[in-house]
């Protein structure tokens, strides 16, 4: 088995966080594990309420999955609070060097806030630079980079000044865009687009977490960076291809993960 961390926010609707993780993971043919960094009672409408976990019971988490089943790839997600930032990004730093994606998680797609404002110097000074890569979109890119970005050209801007905080590489997504959701890569050496049609729907709850968990399972899976990306751009699209015409909840419906089975669904061997 290829076990994979996700440490984040649970969603009680199963459509974002842990839990869109943890089927991501397993989508993917990896053993997913957990570390819940919040709760969230929280539907395809909104968020209604938000609990920290204790400092103490995160480090517990972790301590717990790293005494045992060490993750060949990590993924942050709603971590909700400086503190909290910081104990992550403590123990991660003293427990060797394992590929760390950071989905530097701030506001949900129904507009809640699901970052306190003093958490981002935490991640700019703490998390970000153990980093392998930072997957923020573009309003994340902007509050994390201090710059505007209204096109193609400043997510590459974007990227290259929040190289300066000191992750391997940048993934500025273009989900919320106006044009096609095409995502930037900048790995350090150069630029990769990785473009895609944007699909109409409202149904995108999720859509962040889905993709930098992807990118988690496929670099634990032996992928490059680049591949691990690819893979991810790809499963994201059937994803919310299948959300589009299939979906649960009553506002923005989550992605669907099993997507691929299709036709061969209740045929698996
Ligand atoms: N309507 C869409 N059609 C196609 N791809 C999309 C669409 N919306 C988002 N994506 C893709 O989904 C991934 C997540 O991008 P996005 O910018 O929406 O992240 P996010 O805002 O962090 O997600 P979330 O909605 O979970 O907060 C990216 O690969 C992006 O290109
Ligand atoms: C626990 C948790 N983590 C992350 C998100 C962001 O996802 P989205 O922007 O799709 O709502 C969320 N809504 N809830």
């Amino acid at each position: 088995m290829i076990p994979v961390l996700t440490v984040a926010g649970s969603d009680s609707s199963g459509g974002a966080g842990i839990q869109a993780d943890l089927k991501t993971f397993a989508a993917l043919g990896t053993y997913g594990m957990s570390c819940i960094c919040a709760l969230t009672a929280q539907n395809t409408k909104g968020v209604t309420m938000v609990v920290n976990t204790p400092v103490d019971m995160v480090k517990a988490q972790l301590e717990a999955v790293f005494d045992d089943i060490p993750p060949r790839a990590v993924k942050t997600g709603m971590l909700s609070s400086a503190p909290i930032v910081e104990t992550v990004a403590d123990f991660l730093s003293s427990h060797g060097k394992v590929p760390l994606v950071v989905d530097p998680v701030m506001v949900a797609t129904s507009g809640a806030v699901l970052l306190e404002e003093e958490a981002i110097q935490s991640y700019k000074e703490k998390l970000i630079p153990l980093s392998t890569l930072i997957t923020p979109n573009i309003p994340e890119a902007e509050v994390l980079s201090g710059l505007s970005i209204q096109n193609e050209e400043d997510m590459k801007k974007a990227a290259l000044a929040l190289m300066d905080l000191g992750p391997s590489a940048v993934l500025v997504k273009g989900g919320h865009s106006v044009e096609d959701a095409r995502d930037i890569l900048y790995d350090g050496r150069e630029f990769h687009v990785f473009s895609g049609r944007r699909i109409s729907t409202e149904n995108t709850h999720g859509t962040g977490c889905t993709l930098s968990s992807a990118i988690a399972a496929s670099m634990a899976r032996g992928l490059s960076l680049t591949e691990a990306v690819g893979e991810a751009k790809k499963y994201m699209e059937g994803a919310i291809r299948r959300a589009a015409v299939d979906s649960v909840g009553h506002g923005h419906g989550p992605v669907h993960h099993f997507w691929f089975y299709g036709e061969n669904w209740g045929h698996m061997e």
